[in-house]
This record gives structure tokens, sequence and C-alpha cells, in this order.
């Protein structure tokens, strides 16, 4: 599990997270859900020490991070990082060269499951394939935690649900996965946890099972509620 335990961020004077706390299982989907702006990317910094921040810990199965801690969580940012002129393959060459937990034969089904040919240059791919690219160069990685920035920002409505598939594949299955968005819509069904930010606050943390069913609610009537105020 990740536990996240009251932190607070602040850029200069201001206030960006304050006293923010939830945890994400493993086996589960948890979604960070706010507005641009509320402090989701910090967030998913501050989990990979990537930012200090006040407060904490912050623990990942009961151990607070360190260098061994980046076998077991791995964070997908919302671009690739590669450089343009890469091929997808060259890509997985530096993957594998750089981490132990490169696994060859899932890097070779999700380049099978997304279509993507590993002779393309990163500069050629179009914005939705590049998502894809990314989020293998992740999955591809053998850790208990995935930490995956906006992977469904910006591009279109079949490679939204193509990802969206991969979340309920044998590909994650069994891991725990923390998403940030702000939109919310496609990956609802998907969503085991949601975590709602507001003004640097977790403001509802619930799971949406019991929330349909307790209370009758999807995902978007609560975000209705807390954030067309
Ligand atoms: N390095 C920085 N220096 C100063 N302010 C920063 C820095 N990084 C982030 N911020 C500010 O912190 C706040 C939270 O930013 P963050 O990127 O975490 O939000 P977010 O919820 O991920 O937003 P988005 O949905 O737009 O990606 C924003 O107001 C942002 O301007």
């Amino acid at each position: 599990m990740i536990e996240v335990h009251g932190i607070t961020k602040k850029f200069g004077r201001k206030i960006v997270l304050e006293d923010v706390s939830f945890t994400a299982e493993k086996g589960e989907i948890t979604c960070l859900i706010g507005i641009n702006g509320a402090g989701k990317t910090t967030i998913m910094n501050a989990i990979m020490s990537m930012t200090p921040v006040k407060g904490g810990p912050i623990l990942v199965d009961g151990c607070e991070m360190d260098k061994s801690s980046y076998e077991k969580v791995t964070f997908i940012p919302d671009a690739i990082t590669m450089l343009p002129q890469m091929t997808i393959a060259d890509a997985m060459q530096f993957m594998s060269d750089f981490y132990k937990g490169w696994n060859e034969k899932r890097a070779a089904e999700l380049l099978t499951f997304f279509r993507l040919k590993q002779e393309e240059r990163i500069s050629d791919l179009s914005k939705g394939n590049r998502a894809k690219a990314n989020l293998l160069l992740g999955l591809a990685l053998d850790v208990d935690y995935l930490l995956m920035d906006e992977p469904f920002s910006g591009i279109d409505m079949f490679s939204r649900e193509q990802i969206a598939e991969v979340f309920t594949s044998h590909l994650v299955e069994g891991r725990g996965v923390l998403i940030t968005t702000h939109e919310i819509n496609d990956i609802e069904h998907l969503i085991d946890k949601v975590v709602m930010l507001d003004g640097g606050k977790v403001v509802k943390e619930f799971r949406t099972e019991e929330m349909r069913e307790e209370e009758g609610k999807s995902v978007v009537d609560v975000m209705r509620g807390v954030y067309q105020k």
C-alpha cells in the first residue's frame, strides 16, 4: 500500500498542498482527481521523492522511499521523456539497460496490445501513439506500483479506449495504480477508489462501489457536488 500522511508543500508563499493524506492499495486503481493546478503532479513527485515536502511520512509497503524503492514503484509522467530521434526499440533498450525490473516479455506483449511498431521514431508518432509508447515503457517494468500522470490527456477517443482496456488486462492486474486526471468519464468504470483534491486539500476520499451502492452516486455526481459550488 502507498500511504501519504499529512504532507504540505509550499512554492514560495503559495501553499500547494495542505496536510494531504490518503492511501492507494495494491491490486486497485486509485484516482487522484482535481482541476488544473490542484496539486496532483506535485503529489506524484512527492511520492517519488522528486520534490521535498513537509510532514509525512510517505510509505510504500510500510517503508519510506529510498533508492531500492525505484524497483518497486515507477512514475509514468504525462509526456514521454525519451529523445525524439529515438525509435521505440531504442527507448525499450534504454529502459532495459537502466532498470533491473525491465520485463522483455511484457514489453513485447504491450507492443502488440497497443499496435505499435518498434522501428518507429518517437518524433514521428501521433499524440495517441506517443502516449501509448510512454505507457508501454512504464508498464513493462516489474514494479508493484505504477503512478501515472494524466495518461488520457489530450488524446482521441479510440486511443483512450485502448489505454483504458490495458487497465483491465493482465498487463496491469495485481499491481497498485495511482492515476491523476481531471476528466473521469472514460475511466470511471475502472476505478476502485477516488481521492478528490480542491484548494490543496483532500476534500473527499471514497470507494466508487460503495458510493454507488450506498448513495447511488457516480464519480461525476460527486465531482459536481464538490467542484460546482
Ligand atoms: N516548480 C514550481 N514552482 C512554483 N509553483 C509551482 C511549481 N510546480 C507547481 N507549481 C504550482 O503548484 C500548483 C500545483 O501544480 P501541479 O502541477 O501539482 O497541479 P496539477 O493538479 O498536476 O495540475 P494539472 O492538472 O494542470 O497538471 C500550481 O498552482 C502550480 O502553478
